[in-house]
């Protein structure tokens, strides 16, 4: 008998198939301590999660049969992916079942706040009949800028447009065909923030999204716009926000999420008039929670017997037999898609990827997964794996193209990728060397030989004597240590690549530094985290 634990409130109807089940036993048991679920866990061979309970690293070690952990909605970043990863446990979710309600609350909150009904709501209740205070303003001809064309934000603009708004949308993954196909401006997130009457996030945390709207941002927006998070807290500064509000910048907010949920007593938001708040309600409906619930339970089931299954968010079903032979290239194919994509700008278009040597006679499928992890993660964070890698570049049009040749260029095995976008062609290609374990030995037309690991400084320039001295006064003024350093070129005198690999990361202003440096054409860094 599988046992399978919910924790969080779930749908009964949608989780009706895992009760009914002649060899599952379901428990519920939802508001647990990490201590107490750390105490039973040990029993179960399933756990059924939403957003609160924190699924952490002595969760999974106390959980010594837990073979699934099932997410209930899209957002993982309540699990620790890692240590399930490293624990052989499967991660499940159920990206799509919520979009919709999560669309139609993004909006709800867009309406709430262009009218001050909460507040009016308010008022009203305590006999107060004011009509004055809550002039509100109307949708039609306004701009609406979505951050995060996705799922969630691709139903927003949808709905926007039939509100009579101008929609600017930009995701990193949006190519112009697919705004046409929506209807939709495609513009920059510096476009958005300078134009829009509206804005509204729909993009995970990640690095790059933390805090993607702070300051400086709020300095250069429109006089008596209005901004709306039913994504992830932290996407949006919290402090910088109730600080433009103040100032008159923003005229109202609406958040759903919190850096911090719930939020403490004391948080600013709850005491501000002009901003309202929901306890991270955005898929709270009887539809998506039974949707998202029958999904997971679907695939819990499918698992614990051992059939095949969707949405894994962290394992790839790899046979023992290919897994041995391409295992030893899995980092490597993941750093190189991490590099190229660093190295573009622009929509990606086109992944094309070539293995030649010894990997042109093996299954490489799993692998590719990786490279395209590695190009997709750039902007998708957690929420992109080896296993629904290839599925998000399919639904975001990137074509895959898989070479196979026997070119070696004198390396055992080589992989190539190449990465074309809207704006550029660019290309990496990366080798095991047998004693040095990886190697990046092309970018671009540069032959180099470099390990690709924590933060390389790409400089390319005129091929000139002095060139190295001056890169290295200008880091060493800056004090950033050289570990390496490496010079590629293909004719003496011509143009020549600089790769460094330093001990920490190379401030904005040194970059800009290195740019301005004559014969020095261009400078970029590439982090490997
Ligand atoms: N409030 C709630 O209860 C709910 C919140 N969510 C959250 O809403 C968010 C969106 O969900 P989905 O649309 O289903 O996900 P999705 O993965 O379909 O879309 C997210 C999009 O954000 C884009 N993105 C990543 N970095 C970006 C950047 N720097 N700038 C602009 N766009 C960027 C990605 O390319 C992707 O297309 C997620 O964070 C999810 O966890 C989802 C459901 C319910
Ligand atoms: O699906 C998501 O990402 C959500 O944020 C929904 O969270 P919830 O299931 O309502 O706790």
């Amino acid at each position: 008998m599988f046992k399978v634990l919910v924790s969080d409130p779930i749908s009964d109807f949608g989780i009706q198939q895992l009760m009914d089940a002649p060899d599952v036993q379901v428990d519920k048991n939802t508001g647990l301590s990490e201590d107490e679920l750390v105490a039973i866990i040990g029993q179960y061979d399933a756990l059924l999660v939403r957003s609160q309970t924190k699924v952490t690293p002595r969760i999974m070690e106390a959980g010594t049969k837990l073979r699934v952990i099932g997410r209930a909605g899209v957002g993982v970043d309540n699990i620790d992916l890692q240590a399930a990863t490293q624990r052989g446990i499967i991660v499940i979710n159920a990206p799509d079942g919520n979009t919709i309600t999560t669309c139609e609350h993004a909006f709800a909150m867009m309406m709430a706040i262009a009218r001050h009904i909460p507040q009016a709501y308010e008022k009203t209740i305590k006999g107060i009949w004011d009509r004055k205070s809550f002039l509100g303003v109307e949708l039609r001809n306004k701009t609406l800028g979505v951050l995060g064309m996705g799922r969630i934000g691709s139903e927003v603009a949808k709905r926007a447009k039939a509100f009579g708004m101008n929609i600017i949308g930009y995701d990193p993954f949006m190519t112009d065909e697919r705004a046409d196909k929506l209807g939709i401006k495609l513009g920059s997130v510096d476009d958005i923030i300078r134009q829009a009457d509206f804005i509204t996030v729909h993009t995970p945390l990640t690095p790059e999204t933390k805090h993607m709207i702070a300051g400086p941002q709020f300095e250069v927006m429109k006089p008596g716009m209005r901004i709306i998070n039913c994504a992830r807290g932290g996407v949006i500064d919290e402090l910088a926000l109730v600080e433009a509000i103040d100032r008159g910048i923003v005229a109202g907010a609406a958040f759903d999420v919190f850096e911090v949920e719930p939020p403490a007593p004391d948080h600013p938001f709850l005491s501000n008039p002009n901003i309202i708040v929901t306890p991270h309600l955005g898929a709270s409906t009887v539809e998506a929670q039974e949707n998202v619930a029958i999904d997971v339970s679907e695939q819990v089931i499918c698992i614990l017997r051992g059939q095949p299954f969707k949405n894994a968010v962290n394992m790839p079903p790899v046979p023992a037999d290919v897994l041995n032979k391409i295992q030893p290239y899995f980092d490597l194919g993941e750093k190189l898609g991490i590099f190229v994509s660093q190295l573009s700008k622009g929509p990606v278009v086109e992944i094309i990827v070539n293995y030649s040597g010894e990997l042109a006679e093996v299954d490489t499928q799993p692998l590719t997964r990786y490279i395209v992890k590695g190009v997709l993660q750039q902007h998708l964070g957690s929420n992109v794996n080896v296993v629904n890698s290839m599925h998000l570049a399919k639904v975001r049009d990137i074509n895959i193209l898989v070479q196979k040749s026997h070119v070696t260029k004198g390396f055992t095995n080589l992989i190539t990728v190449t990465l074309r976008t809207n704006e550029d062609e660019r290309l990496v290609a990366g080798t095991l060397l047998n004693g040095y374990g990886e190697r990046i030995v092309q970018i671009d037309k540069y032959p180099v030989d470099v390990a690709p690991e924590g933060h390389l400084l790409l400089v390319k320039h005129n091929d000139k004597p002095g060139m190295i001295g001056s890169v290295g006064t200008l880091l060493g003024n800056n004090d950033i240590n050289i570990a390496t350093m490496q010079v590629g070129r293909k004719i003496v005198g011509g143009s020549a690549i600089m790769v460094l690999s330093v001990d920490r990361a190379v401030p904005k202003e040194v970059i800009e530094q290195l740019k301005t440096t004559p014969q020095i054409n261009k400078a970029k860094e590439i982090v490997f985290q």
